[in-house]
C-alpha cells in the first residue's frame, strides 16, 4: 500500500487531519473487531469510566501484533514520517524520524518505551471518549490513525469522531470527521505547525468520540510510538 496515495496530504498539512477512504475492506473490519474476546492477543484492558476517560472499553494489543495490524502500521509509517519531519522542521524541533517503523521503534525501545500501543476500542449505547491526546512518554510520533471497523447507521448511531484544535490566543475550533466502515482518520497526536500571518506557529489537537445513541462501535487505533 502506498500510504501517500490513500490520504490527502494537503488537508493533513493545512488542517492537521485527513481521511483515508476504504483503507481496509468490510471483511477485514469484521475480522479485526472479532479479535475483541481473544484475551491472549492483548496486554492490557482499560474500562474508561474507571479513569475518567469517558465510557467504553479498550484493549492494547500485545506483541506480536495481529498480522493485519502489523501490516497497516508498517505500511502507513513511511509517508507519515515524511509529514512528521516536515512538521518538526517547521516547529524548529530537532528530532527527525527514520524512514522505517522498525528503526523508529528501536529508538523508542532504547528510550525505555517498549510496550505496544495499537489498540482496539469498543463502545456501546451511551458510551463516549473524552477529548484527549495519546502521549506515553518523551518519545512521540506526531501523527496517529484510527480506523472505523463498524458501519455507521447499521451497526451504531451517534459515536462521531471529533477533533478540537486549540490555537494560541484564539478560540478553539471543533470538527466532526465523517467516517464510513473501513475509513481511517489520520491526525495530529498533539502539536502541529499552522501557517499564520507571521509564519508558522504551533496548535494543539485533541480527539474524542461523541456519545453513541445505539448499537456497538469498534475502532482500531494505530499509534506509532510505543509506551513506557
Ligand atoms: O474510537 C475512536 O474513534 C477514537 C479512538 C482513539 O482515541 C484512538 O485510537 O486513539
Ligand atoms: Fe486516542
Amino acid at each position: 500500500m502506498a500510504a501517500s496515495s490513500v490520504f490527502d496530504s494537503e488537508t493533513l498539512a493545512n488542517r492537521g487531519f485527513a481521511v483515508a477512504k476504504n483503507l481496509i475492506d468490510a471483511d477485514e473490519c469484521r475480522r479485526l473487531a472479532a479479535l475483541w474476546p481473544e484475551q491472549a492477543r492483548f496486554r492490557k484492558h482499560i474500562v474508561m469510566q474507571r479513569h475518567g476517560y469517558g465510557q467504553g472499553e479498550y484493549q492494547y494489543f500485545a506483541y506480536d501484533l495481529p498480522a493485519p495490524v502489523e501490516r497497516l502500521r508498517q505500511a502507513l509509517y513511511p509517508a507519515l514520517a515524511e509529514v512528521a519531519n516536515r512538521w518538526n522542521e517547521r516547529l524548529g524541533k530537532p528530532r527527525r524520524f527514520p524512514a522505517t517503523l522498525d528503526a523508529w521503534l528501536r529508538e523508542c525501545h532504547e528510550a525505555g518505551q517498549t510496550r505496544p500501543t495499537p489498540l482496539l476500542l469498543r463502545y456501546g449505547p451511551g458510551d463516549y471518549n473524552c477529548l484527549h491526546r495519546d502521549l506515553y512518554g518523551e518519545m512521540v510520533f506526531p501523527l496517529q490513525v484510527v480506523v472505523l471497523l463498524s458501519a455507521p447507521g447499521r451497526d451504531f448511531s451517534g459515536g462521531e469522531f471529533m477533533l478540537v484544535e486549540q490555537r494560541p490566543r484564539m478560540q478553539s475550533r471543533g470538527e466532526v470527521v465523517p467516517l464510513e466502515q473501513g475509513d481511517a482518520a489520520i491526525f495530529a497526536v498533539n502539536e502541529r505547525p499552522a501557517r499564520g500571518v507571521r509564519g508558522w506557529h504551533r496548535t494543539a489537537l485533541r480527539h474524542g468520540v461523541s456519545s453513541l445513541r445505539h448499537g456497538e462501535r469498534f475502532t482500531l487505533g494505530l499509534i506509532f510510538h510505543d509506551a513506557a
